[in-house]
This record gives structure tokens, sequence and C-alpha cells, in this order.
């Protein structure tokens, strides 16, 4: 042991979003059901006693005060009061603007982490409010449950969903959250669904999808080659699409007959974070590890 830790931060796909209004500061109120996956990124830290927060690898085009692991560990560092610092590493591979949630769940799992790791004893409740401040999707990944989330995605309803397995296609296109938002042509203001309806199947539908699909050729190219073995979809904001399969050998039949031009993947869904068991691991006195 050298002192590093590994841990996991899983990606999310958006199984449903419906933009139902927006508030006075200009954010949308939004449903959706975040279904978090078995595959994502891995954090890996190790706790300094001189209190500094180092990076060791650097994402490329994202400046120190833009990187969402920095942020968390400095937001923690400054709410906890705590004089421990930590290097930081990160292997990546949730493409970024996927729509995969990737850099709100690593930072959930910098603040999930270096609450264990340096002893600030925050709870749930906290980390998630902590983590609202960085990012509309972050309390989903610090509550670590695939679930109903209705607000801008902080208040959340656990879901128990049959197990199934994703198809993820990245059309190699990164797509900005801010700009959808604002799109004129977005319908901002539907009729709100329930959760019973969306797990009749009568609620499928994504908001950003018809605006994406006119934005961005590619991610349309990606939906339709999709399209052709099922509902494809688009997850969160895109670029990142997805078809839902019963098992694994029919979700990796279809990822086998990708084109080149897209990078396809097999994942499956979780109803609990793999980081929930993680916090586990190292309770009990083990080294966590992904
Ligand atoms: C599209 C989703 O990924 C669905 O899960 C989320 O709603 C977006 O979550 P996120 O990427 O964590 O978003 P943030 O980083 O908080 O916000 C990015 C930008 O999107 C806009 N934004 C975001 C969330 C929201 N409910 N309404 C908004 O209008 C804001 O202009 C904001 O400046
Ligand atoms: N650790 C990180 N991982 C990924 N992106 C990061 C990170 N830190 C900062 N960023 C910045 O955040 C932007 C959004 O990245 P992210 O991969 O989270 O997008 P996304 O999956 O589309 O997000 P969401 O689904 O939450 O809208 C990136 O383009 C990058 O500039």
């Amino acid at each position: 042991m050298n002192g590093w830790s590994a841990w996991p931060a899983p990606a999310k796909l958006n199984l449903f979003l419906r933009i139902v209004g927006r508030r006075a500061d200009g954010y949308h109120e939004l449903q959706t059901v975040f279904r978090l996956l078995d595959w994502g990124d891995t954090l890996r830290l190790r706790v300094r006693a001189d209190g500094r927060i180092e990076r060791h690898d650097a994402l490329p085009g994202v400046p120190a005060e833009a990187d969402l692991c920095l942020r968390a560990a400095h937001l923690l560092k400054e709410v906890a009061g705590s004089a421990r610092g930590a290097d930081i590493a990160l292997d990546k591979r949730i493409p970024m603007g996927g729509g995969l949630g990737g850099g709100s769940s690593d930072a959930a799992t910098v603040l999930v982490a270096l609450n264990e790791l340096w002893g600030t004893g925050l709870g749930e409740d906290a980390l998630a409010a902590l983590g609202l401040r960085l990012g509309a999707d972050v309390p989903v990944f610090v509550r670590g449950r695939s679930a109903w989330a209705e607000g801008v995605g902080e208040r959340l309803t656990p879901l128990e969903l049959p197990p199934r397995a994703y198809v993820v296609l990245d059309p190699g296109v990164q797509v900005p959250t801010g700009p959808l938002f604002q799109a004129p042509e977005l319908t901002r203001n539907a009729a709100p669904a329930t959760i019973s309806r969306f797990l009749s199947g009568a609620a499928t539908e994504n908001a950003f999808e018809p605006v994406v699909r006119a934005r961005y050729p590619r991610v349309a190219a990606a939906l339709d080659w999709l399209g052709g073995f099922g509902p494809a979809r688009l997850s969160g904001s895109g670029g990142c699409v997805f078809l839902e399969t019963g098992t694994r050998a029919e979700a990796e039949a279809v990822a086998r007959r990708c084109p080149a031009e897209f990078a396809a993947w097999v994942a499956g869904g979780v109803d609990v974070s793999p980081l929930i068991a993680a916090v586990a691991t190292f309770r009990a006195g083990a080294s966590p590890s992904w």
C-alpha cells in the first residue's frame, strides 16, 4: 500500500427527461429518471498531511479553476475546516460533454471519498447540498441511488428498476449543456408526468432530443443507426445516445456492429452506485478498488 485508494465514479443515463418550468433565477425545473451504471471513471486519492490539493493528470481543455474534482475537494476542505490535503488522479473513461454526468460523478466521488479519508464526518444530506453547489447532477451521485428526480434534479425519489443492459454510443461530439437550456425551440412548459406513468412505459421522451438532433448531425446519425435496433434515446443534453436491452448479450451483439464513426460499449443499470460499496469497504478497514 502506497497510500492511494481507488473510488468509482459511475456514469448515468437519463431514461426520461421533461422540462416543466423555469425558476426566477433562470434554472429549469425538470423531471428526469437517473439510471446509474456499473461503468464509469475511477478516482485515485491519497491524503496529504501538508493541506495541499494536487491534481496529477489535468484534463485537456479544463483549467484548474473549472476542474470539478479540484472544486469539490476545495469546497469540502473549506466547509469542513479540514487541515488535510489530497493528491487526486483520475482515470477518465466517461466522454466529456456526453450527457453521462461524468464531471458531476467525479465531483460527487471526491466529496464522498475525501469525507471518509479526511474523517470530516459530514452526512449524506450535507454532502448532497454541497454537491448541488457544484452542479445540478451532483446530488444523485452523492446519494448513489437510481432515482426519479424533480426540481433542478435535486429532489430525488430512489427507484428500483428491472435489471437492464444498455448499448451506449458516443458520436464523438461534445454538447455543452448551458446553450441547450437557452434554446428558443426547447419545450420548457410540458405537463408534469408521474413516476407511475414512467414505470408503465408511457413517458420515455427527452426534451433535448429534437433540439440536439437538429443542431448536431452526428448525434442525429447515431440516433438513426441505433434506432435500427429499437427505441434509441439521447442521455441528458447529449451527445451520447443509448438503447435499453433485456440482456447484456443482446447489447453486446448490437455494440459489435457499431460503425467505425462512433464508439459503442455496453453497461449494466444498477439501483445502487458502486460508490456505496466502496464506502462500506473503506469503513470495514480495507482499501476500495474498482
Ligand atoms: C441535462 C442534465 O444533465 C440532466 O441530468 C442536467 O439537468 C444538467 O446538469 P449539470 O450538467 O450538472 O448542469 P449545471 O452544471 O448545474 O448547469 C449548466 C447550465 O445549464 C443550465 N441549467 C442547468 C440545470 C437546470 N435545471 N436548468 C438550467 O437552466 C444553466 O444555464 C447552467 O448554467
Ligand atoms: N472531472 C471532469 N470531468 C469532465 N468534465 C469536467 C470535469 N471537470 C470539469 N469539467 C468540465 O465540465 C464540462 C461538462 O462535462 P461532463 O462530462 O460532466 O458533461 P456531461 O456529461 O454532458 O454533463 P451532464 O450530463 O451533467 O450535463 C466539460 O466539458 C468540462 O469543461
